[in-house]
């Protein structure tokens, strides 16, 4: 049994587009059949939201039914977005006004992603070690926040710029929770990648926040790496790495680097955590919308079926968040050369936590 008392747990679930339906069904699934004999109980509110909404109603996220979701005591969020070739959207728009303004204004800065490499998985990598890491990307500044625009447009001196934002409060905060997240851990390293080389207004900041932080966490080994070194690093060396903290946009590139090589996109979980619980937190796979294979049942919900565990975790309910994790564990070691449907791998790791 739980630790966490007793409690109906309000969810908002958005499953949005393309794959992120299929792979939601499976994470419900999963946190219905966990929570059936535990004192937690979900009541669900879904919210048709994303780039299908979009084309149908011409809404991205209306002020009310932000509102609405600010009510709720966490968020399970699918993928949202149109295939990249698609002109019938415009590029970001629904990236930008759905899930960026949620990130935003529900004031996620921690965008928490874990790494690992569970036994039985084949990770594409000769010698991938042990690999058990976290990334601490932060959620609310960077490249993401939309500070640019275009000059000239559609003539041959054409500008554009993409400011990336940094405050000191803003990584102070994601600093500062890196550091806890890593004195948790066993191995206490953290790694601060950035690229000061370069980009040396921000690079410095994080440099001189980190630097500054360190001393209240003196059994924290500190290492430094620039963003495209850490790529290197993460394909030959991937054990070396234990919490990373980073930007919004080196963050997000990275995780998918490390989704790779602890054996695919599929298995790579999220939660956008507002630390101080103002707002709720909101729980989605790594991955997007992968319109590719969307419809077809051929998307692996093992990453939403991650995050819905991750927000067990975060709302205090371990025991479950821990069966989650270890039906996922064992049905990952057991899955070479199976080809299943979305729906059966979710009933398989539904059925192991009930
Ligand atoms: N959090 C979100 O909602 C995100 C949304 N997007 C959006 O999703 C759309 C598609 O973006 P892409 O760049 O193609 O990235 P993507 O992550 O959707 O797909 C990249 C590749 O990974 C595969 N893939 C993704 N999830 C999978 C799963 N669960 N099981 C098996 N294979 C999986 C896809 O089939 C595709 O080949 C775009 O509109 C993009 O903006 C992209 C990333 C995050
Ligand atoms: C706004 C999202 C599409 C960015 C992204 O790719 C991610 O958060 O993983
Ligand atoms: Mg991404």
């Amino acid at each position: 049994m739980s630790e966490a008392a007793s409690k109906v747990i309000s969810l908002a679930v958005i499953p949005g587009d393309g794959i992120g339906p299929e792979v939601t069904a499976e994470a419900v699934k999963v946190l219905t059949a966990v929570t059936k004999d535990s004192p937690a109980s979900f009541d669900l509110t879904e919210y048709s939201l994303g780039a299908e909404h979009w084309l149908q109603t011409g809404e991205t996220l209306p002020e009310e039914t932000l509102a609405a979701i600010k009510g709720h005591d966490a968020i399970l969020f699918g993928a949202v977005g149109a295939a990249p070739g698609d002109t019938a959207i415009p590029s970001g728009l629904i990236e930008r006004e759905l899930l960026l303004k949620l990130r935003f204004n529900l004031d996620h800065f921690v965008n928490l992603r874990p790494s690992k490499l569970f036994p039985g998985v084949a990770s594409p990598l000769a010698n991938p070690g042990d690999i058990d890491f976290i990334v601490v990307r932060e959620g609310t500044e960077g490249p993401y926040v939309g500070n640019g625009g275009s000059l000239r447009t559609g003539t041959a001196h054409e500008i554009a710029t993409e400011v990336s934002l940094n405050t000191a409060y803003g990584v102070e905060r994601v600093v500062r929770d890196a550091f806890r997240r890593a004195n948790d851990r066993p191995r206490k390293k953290l790694t601060l990648v950035h690229k000061h080389n370069v980009l040396v207004y921000a690079g410095k900041l994080w440099k001189r926040i980190v630097d500054e932080v360190a001393p209240e966490f003196p059994n924290v080994a500190v290492d430094y790496l620039h963003v495209d070194a850490a790529t290197i690093f993460l394909t030959t060396d991937p054990s070396r790495f234990d919490v990373i903290v980073t930007d919004n946009l080196f963050g997000d590139i990275l995780t998918d680097l490390a989704a790779a090589v602890t054996g695919g996109i599929g298995l790579a979980a999220s939660g956008n955590i507002n630390m101080e619980g103002t707002f709720p937190s909101m729980f989605e796979p790594v991955h997007g919308s992968a319109p590719d294979i969307a419809g077809q049942q051929k998307a692996d919900p093992t990453a939403a079926i991650l995050s819905a565990a991750l927000l067990l975790h975060h709302l205090g309910f371990h025991a479950e968040a821990e069966r989650v994790e270890q039906a996922v564990e064992a049905d990952v070691a057991g899955r070479s050369g199976q080809a299943r449907k979305t729906a059966e791998i979710g009933d398989a790791i539904a059925a192991a936590v009930s």
